[in-house]
């Protein structure tokens, strides 16, 4: 049989990271995360377009990465992109949204410790990855310590441990077992068309996470700076506090203006839903929209994408309830 031919984008990260005097920095190819990841049964070829912290890993870094992959797509049989992991999960939604019909697998990872470094988990990872792409379906997935989860659904959980990345509310697709790699769950594909790559997207957003005490004045003051759309990270199934400082007054107010404003959760696992509570209920009659059970980091770069494509909030309204790419469950 022919070996597969695959891909290795190679971005930065504590994967390619060395020591220096100002703290650890990537300074490692692509070609030597090869050569010292050891031998796979693949065809594979490097390319460097990018030696970053994923700290600094922007819109603009989003848009070269998508080009490439979207460039190189017909060359290889499966794409790996080497990322720190701090906004890898960012990221790896991002493409989902900007790459939609992706023709090949895409496999994001990356590692705790550097793959210069005894026992580091990143030859493990890599490899993961690499067989994730020679194996799966087409679609854009985060492979970290054994397990392959879908890039949309993937939320770093944990700072230093190996396990740092859960798949939520989804199950992962593949595993690691002492079967080997075992694909535990297919996602039907979407019927076969061709990708169309989009980085239009408005980054004029914002993120917030309500607490105790939150002024909603301060909703305003972001839209008065230039904020097009926000996401709140509110309580529970999306509860907003409503006596003293309104916040789902604030809300009604910035939507009346056009500003779009999605109601997620700060619970990691399972749905927002603004119907069972009042303190969910007047959000929602104030034209919140529910983020459903998606991760942030999902909300936050589809909003981006919306507002790109020029959407206003019944626009956005729609786009949020329908699932684009199986970022989020609608029934
Ligand atoms: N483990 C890592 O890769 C963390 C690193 N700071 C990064 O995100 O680039």
């Amino acid at each position: 049989m022919e070996q597969k031919k695959l891909l290795l984008l190679s971005t930065g990260g504590t994967i390619a990271s060395v020591v220096s005097e100002s703290g650890l920095v990537p300074g490692e190819s692509g070609e030597q995360l090869i050569q010292m990841m050891g031998s796979l049964p693949y065809q594979i070829e490097v390319q460097d377009i990018l030696n970053l912290d994923s700290s600094n890993i922007q819109p603009e870094e989003w848009k070269l990465i998508a080009e490439k992959i979207y460039a190189n797509r017909h060359n290889y049989d499966g794409i790996v992109v080497s990322h720190g992991t701090d906004t890898m999960a960012y990221t790896a939604s991002m493409m989902t949204f900007m790459l939609q019909g992706i023709e090949i697998p895409v496999v994001f990872t990356g590692s705790q410790v550097p793959m210069n470094v005894a026992l580091s988990d990143a030859p493990d990872n890599l490899k993961l990855a690499f067989v994730a792409a020679a194996r799966l379906e087409p679609d854009i997935y985060l492979a970290f310590d054994g397990k392959v989860m879908r890039g949309c659904r993937s939320v770093k959980v944990r700072t230093t441990a190996f396990n740092a990345f859960e798949s939520v509310n989804v199950p992962v697709v593949a595993e690691v077992t002492s079967d080997g790699f075992e694909i535990k769950n297919k996602r039907p594909r979407p019927q076969a068309t061709a990708c169309v790559l989009n980085t239009n997207i408005d980054t004029n957003v914002s993120l917030v996470k309500l607490f105790p005490g939150f002024d909603p004045k301060l909703l305003q003051a972001m839209v008065d700076n230039g904020c097009h759309g926000i996401v709140i990270e509110a309580y529970g199934l999306g509860g907003m506090t409503f006596i003293r400082r309104n916040v789902a007054a604030a809300i009604g107010d910035l939507i009346r203006q056009g500003i779009p404003v999605i109601a997620a959760s700060q619970c990691l696992y399972e749905r927002s839903d603004l119907t069972r509570y009042e303190v969910g209920r007047q959000a929602l009659l104030e034209g919140a929209i529910s983020a459903r059970d998606m991760t942030s980091e999902s909300a936050i770069t589809k909003l981006m994408v919306g507002l790109g494509q020029g959407m206003d909030v019944d626009g956005i309204t729609a786009f949020f309830n329908t699932d684009i790419a199986g970022e989020v469950t609608i029934n």
